[in-house]
């Protein structure tokens, strides 16, 4: 008999069960928000059109411009200029499939705009105890609502689009338990890469990872977005974290969010969001906030992070020899010191308000080291224009750094914004594979903060060390 205790994501799931699964046949999920971008949608709405399908629930569907999309500065109504033919092409077909099936797109003129895993929250699309689909791996950011959010093929999209429901196989559970308090200087990113270091790139493949423990608790909102970003980049299907006061204060008054008596309704159902005590996960892992530190990466896979402070691995073997060889570090050295070409703050993972602050914290009365490029790119016009309300942009520019327009940008590079062969650069996103910030270029990803001292050092540098300095004033 199966236990009466269930965990956070089997309650979720046995809500959407549209259809069981059997041996043969994978269950189907219903799906609650189905999030689309011009670079996994096009072939799926082509498939649609060429089977005379409609789309099933345009409402429960929202359309945004972000991968393809510039992110240089323009006059205000001046038109947007492509890095080429392809991406203008994504764009206008994405906003001419929105006005076919009456999707909702925050597209150029829409004051919502912005990195699709940024807006769904900030809208109050993304909401406690949904399922929510995207073409995009990096879905997995929602479940820092308590929401079983994950990413789809585009053939999948076009499923979704037709009948608003999805075939899957149910996942294992996993609860990745964080004791403990964050150090000063050391934030969620590096939780994350701590965490993703402990558990290898395939270390929770098939699995939802449940976030839990006091460390997560104390978690912003922000934070738990930036811890259940990067689920994918140790295998997993998706994260979540339980939805409790911090999620209801965000969520509540924002644009999509239940207003009134409705929201205090959904809070109470929300509240029952939780795992069971005694409810049993497949794997459990457990780790202590107190002991991690700003962390970076050496290798070209994301579960290469460690300390800033650490040595590369003295003896590295076959795959990790290739990695740093083409990271051009050597075996059993400290990254600390290593001269950087440019630095990166932004993507889904970190470019929300609070990580600009972040960073800005570093940046204030400093300068970008000459020679160093540094690009700070929002992730929505949101974050945009409460960043630019308190002057942060204004601080990135006295420092000498460029303030962009949101979008993806140098975290895939497919807008144009890219290093140069053998550049090193220090990035904030998610995902340090060979070429993806441009050909030939080599990624360390970190924190907003570590990024920033690296502009500031014009080298891999630890930030708390700036940090104290700043704070002996
Ligand atoms: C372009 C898109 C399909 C891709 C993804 O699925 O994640 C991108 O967002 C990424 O981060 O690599
Ligand atoms: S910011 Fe990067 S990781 Fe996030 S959706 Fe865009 S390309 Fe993917």
């Amino acid at each position: 008999m199966a236990s009466p205790s269930r965990t956070l994501f089997d309650k979720i799931w046995d809500t959407h069960l549209a259809a069981p699964e059997k041996t043969e046949a994978p269950g189907l999920l219903y799906v609650d928000l189905h999030l689309i971008h011009e670079v996994t949608s096009p072939q799926a709405f082509s498939e649609l059109e060429k089977r005379g399908l409609k789309v099933r629930r345009p409402d429960l569907t929202f359309a945004t411009l972000d991968h393809a999309t510039p992110t240089t500065p323009r006059a205000p109504g001046s038109l947007p200029i492509y890095i080429n033919d392809a991406a203008k092409k994504q764009v206008e077909r994405l906003e001419d499939n929105c006005r076919r099936h009456d999707i909702r797109l925050a597209g150029w003129s829409s004051e919502d705009r912005g990195i699709v895993h940024v807006i769904g929250p900030e809208l109050g699309l993304t909401q406690p105890g949904m399922t929510i689909v995207c073409g995009d791996s990096h879905t997995a950011t929602h479940g820092a609502f308590g929401s079983l959010a994950f990413g789809i093929g585009t053939t999948e999209v076009g499923h979704v689009l037709a009948t608003q429901c999805l075939l899957q196989r149910k996942p294992k559970t996993m609860r990745v338990t964080v004791d403990g308090k964050l150090p000063r200087g050391v934030g969620a990113k590096d939780m994350i890469l701590a965490i993703i270091a402990e558990l290898g790139a395939g270390g929770a493949a098939g699995h939802v990872i449940e976030y839990a423990g006091e460390a997560i608790e104390a978690l912003s909102m922000e934070a738990r977005m930036t811890v259940c970003n990067m689920s994918i980049e140790a295998g997993a299907r998706a994260g979540l974290v339980a939805p409790d006061a911090t999620t209801f204060d965000w969520l509540r008054g924002r644009k999509y969010a239940p207003k009134g008596a409705a929201f205090e309704a959904a809070k109470q159902r929300w509240s029952k969001l939780k795992s069971d005590p005694g409810a049993v996960f497949d794997t459990e892992v457990r780790l202590d906030a107190s002991r991690m530190a700003p962390m970076v990466t050496w290798g070209d896979s994301p579960d290469t992070a460690v300390p800033v402070s650490a040595t590369t691995p003295a003896a590295a073997p076959g795959k990790a020899a290739e990695a740093l060889a083409y990271m051009g570090f050597r075996p059993g050295h400290t990254l600390l010191g290593e001269p950087v070409d440019a630095v990166f703050v932004g993507s889904c993972t970190n470019a929300r308000l609070s990580d600009l602050r972040e960073a800005a914290e570093i940046m204030a009365g400093r300068h970008v080291k000459s020679g160093v490029r540094m690009l700070v790119v929002p992730g929505s016009e949101a974050v945009k224009r409460a960043a630019e309300a308190e002057g942060l942009d204004a601080i990135f520019k006295t420092a000498g750094a460029e303030w962009r327009e949101p979008g993806c940008s140098m975290c895939i590079a497919m807008n144009g914004d890219s290093g140069k062969p053998g550049e090193l650069v220090v990035s904030t996103s998610n995902r340090n594979f060979a070429g993806r910030q441009g050909k030939g270029v080599r990624t360390v990803l970190a924190s907003p903060a570590t990024a920033a001292a690296a502009a500031v050092c014009g080298a891999i540098a630890d930030p708390r060390r700036i940090l104290e300095a700043s704070y002996a004033q």
